[in-house]
């Protein structure tokens, strides 16, 4: 029996598609994903095709890794040539080849959105836009919209008129993407449009890839927006040795799963998939396989109330299982506590591992009453999506150095550095530089490397010059043969003086400071390790794109704790979707939105994401109140609990002993407003749980040892670890090293394995 047996018709019918456009439209659960890796074996296995021909683009670089390892166990060797990655990396790497085509230097920055704020900053300044009446954000908005529908900056200005506001976005537009360029710099947006416009512009380049990517598959395919539409339907119109286009395009999707409309997914892209792919093949699936009969009906039904769908019918052959619950809790408070201590009994009595539950809510903020009721229980667990590494002071200084040494263009980050550490440079003298950039049309950098003959800094300009020559001298080592790229980081800090400033410094956050920057080394040594070709731009681009949800790891042995948007795709046998009230989800911009009906229609899907991730049991709660914005807030249960049948809940109270009885007013289901109204403190008080503060102990958080334990480091080698707190978001554990004295560590970078 072949693996391909395992198959119900419709999937092997899928797996087995010859040539041709393919959509793969089907609901939750129904192996979408796993006949997109069937397919990708079988190609190679049983038609010969190259991997190396082949391109599959997944929404996240963890669901890449999985879908490489999976197709290498079936086929064995040559998985590696397969292109599998996300829409983002797959734009990098053929920028990285062709992009000076589009007049840029290949070795262009790639910049995050606090840069994009700092750049739009004096964009708008520049422009003189009054910031107070529209906002940077807002602006960046526009735009990023603009490139997701692939409007230019000139188009945008063309169909702004007279419109005075408009006319301020498109000036914005325009000067933001000047600067980005001088600075040979590309925002995220960026990567997918230009992609798209040097396939545009440039045959030579699309025709490489066009024929590179012979077939080309797409998991997620609801989520795609205009822009990638636009570009695998280039690289799918290639043209074989029989002059026929073959589009070879398979591309899998649920438009009951479309949950990224504010990020510009645009479901026609599903719709009219048929009409953009001449004789495109459909294929329906309707088994489900992942969950029981109870957590399906729940789904379906939710998910029936959205109007503007594709009829689909799911069912599955798995048992029946519990039915979902719902439990009404006096305050988040309780909830956070009653469930995490319900998950520890069931751990303890040995019906699941901590790894087997997932905790999910709408926004990210909702975690943190949740981690402390784990640290508090020593419950192990992951947030995915809490701790910003990278948005750090410390790290981005030491990443603009490195950006600076491989891009002298990017105005940002040397704009960052230049005066840190304190190198006597200021504003003044900034703005003197800045201007005579300008005026002559080069770099900020380049103006620096000529501040001599800049006017009105004649004194200065012995400040100046210290900085380029230590940029130069950095930049001259990593491009000799037999520099270790590992060293960098060390160089860098010895010769800006950066460390030793730190080190007068002193204080507690200075030390955390230091440490946080080993830790970005740790993170580079393991990247060189790694690494085919390690170069210093291949470790910026790997920092610059990893995604939160990347860094889940299911061997350990973890709750895992992520907005409903991060699970897409995922699955688990215990689910809990908390926070289940009207204004907290849906939640009060949807209720409250100009055209709500569409909104909530995109809330629901969220909720049919959600209730889908679910294997075995589905537990859903809703709060009475609930701490918002510094107020209590009274809310009723979520609409979406109301539209599960009673027959398929099993409604109880917090304490379990017996099964609570809703008021009618509970489930009242008025729409096109929010429920929600203020309490002040005083009428109600949240049982509080005190400050989580010192923990012993082997089995906390993500972590293995206790206090009293011997670990390893990298950097310090190894020490005994003598306290652990649990911070806001991760732990610091305090090492006294032999060599290095007491250290204090974050516990999810300083990687400290256990020694015994
Ligand atoms: N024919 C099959 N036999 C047994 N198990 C299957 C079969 N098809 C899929 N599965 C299993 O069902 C589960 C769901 O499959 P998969 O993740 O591919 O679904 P999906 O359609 O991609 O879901 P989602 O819409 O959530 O992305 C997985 O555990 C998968 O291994
Ligand atoms: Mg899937």
């Amino acid at each position: 029996m072949s693996i391909y047996d395992t198959l119900n018709p419709e999937q092997k019918k899928a797996v087995l598609h010859d040539k041709g456009p393919l959509l793969i439209l089907a609901g939750a659960g129904s192996g979408k994903t796993r006949v997109l890796t069937y397919r990708i074996a079988y190609l190679i296995e049983h038609r010969n095709v190259n991997p190396w021909n082949i391109l599959a683009i997944t929404f996240t670089n963890k669901a890449a890794n999985e879908m490489r390892e999976r197709v290498d166990k079936i086929v064995g060797a040559g998985a590696e040539n397969i292109w599998v990655s996300t829409f983002h990396s797959t734009c990098v790497r053929i920028l990285r080849r062709f992009i000076d085509r589009l007049g840029y230097d290949r070795n262009f920055t790639i910049y995050d959105t606090d840069d994009q704020k700092t750049l739009m900053r004096d964009v708008c300044k520049y422009l003189d836009i009054d910031t107070k009446r529209i906002p940077e954000k807002s602006i960046l908005n526009a735009i990023s919209k603009a490139k997701d529908e692939l409007i230019s900056p000139e188009e945008f200005e063309k169909r702004a008129g007279h419109d005075y506001t408009q006319r301020k976005y498109a000036a914005a537009y325009m000067e933001y993407q000047r600067r980005l360029k001088a600075s040979n710099a590309l925002d995220f947006d960026d990567l997918i449009f230009k992609t798209v416009e040097l396939f545009m512009n440039d045959k030579e380049a699309l025709t490489y890839y066009q024929n590179r990517f012979r077939y080309i598959m797409v998991d997620e395919y609801q989520d795609t927006n205009t822009a990638q539409f636009k570009l695998i339907h280039l690289l799918a119109s290639g043209i074989n040795e029989y002059g026929e286009r073959e589009y070879n395009i398979c591309v899998v999707g649920d438009d009951d799963q479309s949950i990224y409309k504010f990020r510009g997914a645009n479901i026609y892209n599903i719709l009219n998939f048929e009409q953009a792919f001449p004789n495109a093949k459909v294929i329906k699936l309707e088994q489900n396989y992942r969950s029981t009969k109870n957590i399906l009906n729940a789904a379906n039904e939710v998910i029936a109330n959205n109007k503007g769908r594709k009829q689909k019918t799911l069912w599955t052959d798995n048992e029946e299982g519990e039915p979902v619950s719902f439990t009404l809790f006096e305050s988040d408070f309780e909830e956070a506590d009653r469930i995490t201590s319900e998950i520890k009994r069931v751990v303890e009595s040995k019906q699941a591992s901590y790894n087997d539950f997932a905790i999910l809510y709408r926004t990210n903020a909702q975690s943190r009453i949740f981690e402390e009721k784990l640290v508090l229980k020593n419950i192990p667990y992951k947030i995915i999506g809490a701790l910003n590494f990278y948005a750090r002071k410390e790290i981005k200084d030491i990443l603009a150095y490195l950006k600076t040494i491989v891009n002298g263009k990017d105005d940002i980050s040397v704009k960052r550095i230049i005066n840190v550490p304190r190198r006597g440079i200021g504003l003044a003298t900034i703005d003197k530089v800045n201007d005579y950039a300008v005026l002559n049309d080069i770099s900020f950098y380049e103006a620096l490397v000529r501040a001599r003959q800049i006017p009105g800094l004649e004194r200065t300009a012995s400040k100046i010059e210290p900085f380029v020559s230590l940029i130069e001298g950095l930049r001259s080592s990593i491009n000799s043969d037999s520099y270790d790229l590992t060293g960098i980081i060390d160089d860098i800090l010895n010769a800006t003086g950066y460390l030793k400033e730190l080190e007068e410094e002193g204080t507690q956050e200075a030390e955390e400071r230091i440490d946080n920057i080993y830790e970005l080394k740790n993170k580079l040594v393991s990247y060189v390790e790694t690494a085919e070709i390690p170069t210093l731009n291949g470790f910026l681009e790997e920092v610059s794109l990893v995604s939160d949800i990347d860094s889940m790891d299911e061997s350990k042995d973890n709750i895992v704790l992520m907005t409903l948007h991060s699970a897409k795709g995922l699955e688990f046998p215990y689910v809990y979707i908390c926070g289940m009230e009207e204004g907290t989800f849906p939640g009060y911009m949807a209720i409250n939105a100009e055209n709500p009906e569409e909104e909530i229609e995109e809330e629901r899907r969220l909720c049919y994401v959600g209730i889908t991730r679910a294997q075995k049991r589905l537990s859903l709660s809703a709060a009475k109140f609930r701490m918002f914005r510094g107020e209590m807030h009274y809310n009723k249960p979520s609409r979406f609990i109301h539209e599960i049948p009673r027959h398929l809940l099993k409604i109880t109270s917090p304490d379990k002993k017996t099964v609570y009885k809703f008021a009618d007013d509970d489930f009242s289901k008025e729409s096109g407003q929010t429920s929600a109204y203020h309490l002040s403190q005083t009428h109600y008080k949240p049982f509080v749980t005190p400050e989580p503060k010192n923990f012993g102990g082997s089995n906390l958080g993500t972590i293995d040892y206790g206090i009293g334990d011997t670990v390893k480091h990298v950097k310090f080698g190894t020490g005994i670890v003598t306290n652990i707190v649990a911070g806001g978001k991760d732990y610091e554990v305090t090492v006294d090293f032999p060599r290095f004295g007491v250290k204090k560590l974050m516990a999810s970078f300083a990687n400290l394995t256990k020694v015994d």
